[in-house]
């Protein structure tokens, strides 16, 4: 009777049948220890197939069941929608009757919503590769270019960060912090002073000292529209003549904790200013590992990294495949 909706039966096939926290982890470690941060998220998803599991045959309430779950999961309105329609029309053409089959169904519509993994896309032509981070306050902006940063230097990478976020002095402060912490240059000027002149600065330190990757903190302020795309113009013209297929990303960081909001207003900057990624920060901090699906759908651009924790070693790449398969397991 277990799980009769997404098909599990209580048998051995670790697949099917996942086991407590610590029997996974004894199983694979590497992948628990990755992957543990969502945790209450796959409490969550596991709690929606035991709802559903009451339902004997696809019914309307299962339906609408499975919606309100989803929905609650912060996969977010369109996204969760169009996902049940889809599953609708696919158990009426495939002649589904079975919990498994639409549970099959679900994670591979799951899947496919998040698109392949997207890696940073690096410079072939120039020496420097530049990525530009926007984001509102209190994101997790600054946080976010850090442990980059520190990533890209575990990698091999000889990373510089530019401050170029200069409407705020604690900003800058926080940055230059951040730097120290993990051995990366912060090139900053005063506070108020001209991004694009912050910048050019960065721009020569990276080359003078051999770096191959800046990264860019920016205002990005959302609520600003104009002067976003003004700035953005701005930053692009300086860094293009340096390297003139800068800047290589341009990455939106949200926060998961404030959903369907930030979801919003990133959408109306996703098509004008040619966004090239989203980093999702705090998904630990809630049960709505959902919002990853409705990002990718809402804003049609891949989801690069995950942040999952405050300290620097807390962000992973993001691997579509592997997320959907934790959250079913
Ligand atoms: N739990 C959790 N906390 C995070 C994550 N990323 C950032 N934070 C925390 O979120 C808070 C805000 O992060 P910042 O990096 O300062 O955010 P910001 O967007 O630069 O915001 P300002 O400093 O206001 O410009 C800090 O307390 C971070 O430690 C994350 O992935 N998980």
């Amino acid at each position: 009777m277990l799980n009769r909706f997404f098909g599990q039966k209580p048998q051995e096939d670790p697949k099917q049948n996942p086991g407590t926290a610590q029997e996974r982890a004894e199983r694979n470690p590497e992948a628990e220890q990755r992957l543990g941060f969502l945790g209450r998220t796959r409490q969550f998803f596991s709690r929606m197939s035991q709802t559903v599991q009451e339902n004997d045959t696809l019914t309307e309430e299962l339906w609408d069941e499975l919606l309100e779950s989803l929905l609650a999961a912060d996969v977010g309105p369109n996204t969760s929608m169009w996902l049940i329609d889809r599953l609708r029309q696919r158990a009426e053409e495939e002649q589904m009757r079975t919990g498994s089959q639409v549970q099959r169904a679900l994670r591979e519509e799951l899947t496919s919503l998040l698109d392949q993994p997207s890696p940073l896309r690096f410079s072939k032509q120039s020496p420097l590769t530049v990525f530009l981070v926007i984001g509102v306050n209190g994101s997790g902006k600054t946080t976010s270019i850090a442990k980059m940063a520190h990533l890209l230097t575990r990698e091999g990478h000889k990373v510089t960060l530019a401050a170029a976020d200069t409407f705020r002095a604690a900003a800058i402060d926080q940055l230059k912090v951040w730097g120290e912490r993990i051995g990366v240059p912060v090139i900053s000027q005063s506070p108020n002073s001209d991004p694009g002149a912050v910048v050019y600065d960065a721009i020569q330190a990276a080359l003078t000292r051999g770096s191959d990757v800046l990264i860019v903190d920016t205002a990005g302020r959302l609520h600003t529209k104009n002067n976003l795309m003004e700035e953005l113009k701005k930053l692009n013209k300086i860094i293009q003549k340096f390297v003139p297929d800068g800047p290589h990303e341009l990455l939106i960081v949200i926060d998961a904790t404030t959903g369907q909001n930030a979801l919003l207003q990133a959408r109306t900057f996703a098509a004008n200013i040619g966004l090239t990624g989203v980093i999702i920060t705090k998904i630990d901090g809630t049960a709505k590992g959902g919002f990853a699906f409705a990002v990718a759908d809402d804003l049609g651009v891949p989801i690069k990294f995950i942040g999952t924790g405050e300290k620097v070693g807390d962000l992973i790449p993001f691997e579509p495949k592997s997320f959907v398969e934790a959250l079913f397991t």
